[in-house]
Parts: C-alpha cells; structure tokens; sequence
C-alpha cells in the first residue's frame, strides 16, 4: 500500500481544475447497459473506482474504446449476462459502491440483474432496500442468498411502470430505479427521489437516448416507459466534491486559489456553507477565486447568537461527502463550529487523528463533534496517519498540508479511489507531497 509524506506548512498558489464528478460518473457508466448503440462519455475521471466500473462493464461484454484522457465510447451490443454467475464476478462485482447500479439496467434490458454486497467506504450502515424495494414495485422477484450475500432481482415478463413512495432519497437507489424504469411498460412516478446534480445529469443523458423523464431535479420524478433507447453524446460535471475539499484547502493552508470551471450553477449551498466559516469567495466568471486569508476566516454565529452547526441533507441540503472536510476546516477558524453527521453513523472517528495534531475537537457521539477553532495561533503538528475512507483522507491530507512537519499518510489507496493524481496536481501549486 502507497504512503504519501507530506510537509506542511505551506502556503500554495494557482490554478486547480476539478476532475469530473465520481459520483456522476458512476451513475453514467452504468446507463450505458441500457442501449445497443454507441454512448460516448467525456469528463470521466481516471479514479481507482471508476476504473474498476470500467472493468467491469469489460468483462460483461460492453466494448470499450479509449478517445483520449477522461473520453471513452462504450457500445453493449454484446453483453455476456453469464458472466454475473461467474465466481471472478462474485469477487470482483461488490468491491466499489457504484457496481450496485448496473442491477437496474441489467433487470430493465435482459430481465435479471445481480450484485454481491456492495463495497465502498466503511462509515456505518449502508442499506440497499431503497434499491430492490423500486425493482419489486415495477414487477421483479427478489432473490437473497444469505450465505455469499448476493443479491438479485429477475423479471421474465419485464417490468411495468408503478407510482412509488422511496423509503428515503436514497441517491444510488434513485439512479438504479429510474434506469430500470426507462424500459418499463407504462408510467412510473418516482416521489421522495434524490435531485443530486448526480441524478439530474442521468436524466438528462436518458432523455438524450431516447427515454421520456419528467420532473428532473425535483423529488417526484414521472418515467414514461419506451421500448428501446439509442446512443449519445454525454459530458460529466465538475466534481463538486473535489471543489469543495480545494476550497477547503485554500483557506487551511492561506493560499491563494483559483478552481476553474467549477459550474457554479450546480454547487447548490456548498459556496454558502463554506462562507459561514468565514471563508471568502468570489465568483469568477464560472471560476472561484479564493484569496489567501492571512488573517484567518472567522466563524459566522447564527442570527440569535447561538454556535453554528453544519449538518448534512439530501439535496438540496448540504453534501455529506463535504462534512468531514468543513470539519477540517473548522479547526483553525476562529470561533466553533458543531458538526451534525446525520446520514452515517461512523463518518467522523477519524478526528482522532485531528485531535492528536493538536486540535481542539469534542466527539459528543458518532454523528457530531463540536470544533473548537485556534484561529490559527496553535498550528496542528505533523503525524502519521491511516486513511479510513475517502473523505476523511483528503480531510487528513489537507490536515497535514496545514501541519507543522512532515506527515505521513498510509493507505493513500482510499484517496486514490476519488481523487485523481492529487499528488501531482498539488505539487503543481507548490504542494510538498511525495509518493511511496
Ligand atoms: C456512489 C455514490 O453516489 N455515493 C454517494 C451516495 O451513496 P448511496 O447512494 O449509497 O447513499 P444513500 O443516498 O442511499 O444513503 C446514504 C445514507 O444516508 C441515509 N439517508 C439517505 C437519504 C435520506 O433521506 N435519509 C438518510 O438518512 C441512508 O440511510 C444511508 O445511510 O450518496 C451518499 C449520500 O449523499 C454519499 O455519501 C455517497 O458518496
Ligand atoms: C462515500 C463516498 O463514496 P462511495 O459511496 O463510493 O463509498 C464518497 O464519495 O464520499
């Protein structure tokens, strides 16, 4: 497993490009399933997750060309549906996320649709009821084998359209349901449906192929079922994510920074959320330039007076995926902070790791941490550090960016997963960060 040694204390300068979206990514790699004809697909980030998908979508027959970096054509006229009974996908099928989101196409083009448990980060219970709930709505059976946990959904006569209620905005669960509504017979209305830029951007690249979706970017989404779809052309947003953690950077480590096309349109409170710890902003054409806070960032009180807390929502609300980062952050404003982790239950243990840098953090319990801000007049010292998922490694990096000393931080693999040549970029904009 890769290291990455860190020396921190720097201040960097210059302009960062955002890769495109993961989460994105996923969602539209798996679309392709669902069409004989060639779909192009620009803006994919080279991630060890999405390259995984890729693979997969490789081994199950879909023929892969590589344009040029970050552009693939895909073409599933040829799809081996055997190959889900092979024990290489037993193995291979559940080691990311983002794999659970072939089921729906699968179910919706050949009638059946497996998946061993799926992957991804460990940062409490992940449940996948939201998933196979809708494919039971629309008309498949639902088979579970307990023993090698794999899940699976059939469907010999096809599926029919159905009006579902979802447990929850599950975001993987609403991309899965809507690929396999497209194909349905008749209509289906999908209420309580994530709207993530995500789940906007599928629709969209659906509505291009052919498929008749309503209500995009809303919570009621209306499917009118049609009989095939065809090929298009789709470009993936920038990672609104990896936007986030720069910002978060910027302001952690006092440099001056400019994201590039960050599509400000589709960052929903992520720019809000980040000036209410006092960080500046400015919308730069379609960029954001962040200036170097020499003076630190000072925490933004609520209108009562009472300590600011960050929580995460569904979309619109604010991205779990950014808490762990705003947590960070949060340790050299000046002021508190208490974070609310509503949506994982083990998403913020790792601030023990930021408690033992020197910063000020009460766990209360595993969904919210107060942060006690230093305003910078304690600098966090360097250490070495084990990444336990995606986020909190970048937070973890951008801790030792920030620290005095040099870091360590193992299990890099968890960072490489989202996060494409981060060493490389960084040291483009002075970072001292080498890989081993
Ligand atoms: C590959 C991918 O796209 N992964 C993202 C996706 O995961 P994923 O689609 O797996 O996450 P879900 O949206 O299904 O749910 C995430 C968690 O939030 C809980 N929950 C969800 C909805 C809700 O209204 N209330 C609620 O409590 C669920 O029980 C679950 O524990 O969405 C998550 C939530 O934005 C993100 O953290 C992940 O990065
Ligand atoms: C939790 C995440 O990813 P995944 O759902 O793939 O584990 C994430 O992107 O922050």
């Amino acid at each position: 497993m890769g290291i990455f040694k860190i020396e921190g204390g720097i201040s960097l300068k210059g302009e960062i490009t955002p890769q495109g979206a993961k989460n994105e990514a996923l969602q539209i790699l798996c679309a392709v399933l669902l069409t004989p004809e060639k779909v192009i697909i620009n803006n994919i980030p080279d991630i060890i997750d999405i390259n995984k998908l890729i693979t997969l979508l490789g081994n199950l027959g879909v023929k892969i060309q590589k344009n040029g970096h970050g552009s693939y054509t895909f073409q599933a006229d040829e799809v081996n549906i055997d190959y889900l009974e092979t024990e290489a996908f037993k193995k291979e099928g559940g080691s990311l996320r983002g794999s659970i989101m072939i089921v729906g196409p699968l179910l919706a083009r050949f009638g059946k649709g497996y998946i061993p448990k799926p992957g991804g980060d460990k940062i409490g219970r992940r449940r996948l009821d939201t998933h196979f709930e809708g494919f039971i709505n629309l008309g498949a059976k639902f088979r579970y084998n307990r023993e090698d946990h794999f899940y699976g959904v059939e469907a010999n006569e096809g599926l029919t359209g159905a009006d579902m209620l979802l447990d929850e905005a599950s975001v993987t669960g609403t991309a899965n349901i809507v690929m396999a509504a497209v194909l349905a017979k008749g209509v289906t209305t999908v209420y309580n449906a994530a709207c993530e830029p995500y789940l906007q951007q599928l629709c969209k690249m659906l509505n291009s192929m052919g498929a008749k979706i309503s209500g995009v970017g809303s919570n009621l989404l209306t499917i009118e079922g049609v009989t095939t779809l065809g090929g298009c052309e789709h470009r993936i947003l920038p990672d609104m994510i990896e936007i986030g953690s720069w910002i978060g950077l910027a302001a952690m480590t006092k440099s001056e920074i400019t994201i590039k096309n960050v599509s400000w349109d589709n960052l929903g409170l992520i720019p809000t959320t980040f000036r209410k710890l006092g960080i500046t902003l400015e919308r730069r054409g379609d960029d954001i330039y962040i200036p170097a806070h020499v003076d630190g960032y000072e925490v933004k009180t609520d209108i009562d007076g009472s300590i600011l807390t960050i929580s995460d929502a569904p979309w619109p609300g604010f991205t779990p995926d950014l808490l762990s980062i705003v947590l960070v952050v949060a340790t050299q404003a000046k002021g508190d902070v208490l974070i609310h982790q509503k949506m994982f239950e083990s998403r913020l243990f790792f601030v023990d790791k930021l408690i033992d840098m020197g910063a000020k953090i009460m766990l209360c319990d595993p969904h919210r941490a107060v942060v006690m801000g230093h305003d910078f007049k304690s600098q966090l010292k360097a250490t070495t550090m084990s990444s336990p998922d995606i986020r909190a490694g970048i937070s973890l990096l951008i801790a030792a960016l920030s620290a005095k000393g040099t870091s360590t931080i193992q299990n890099i693999e968890q960072i490489d997963r989202g996060y494409e040549a981060i060493d490389e970029r960084l040291r483009a904009i002075g970072a001292k960060i080498v890989r081993e």
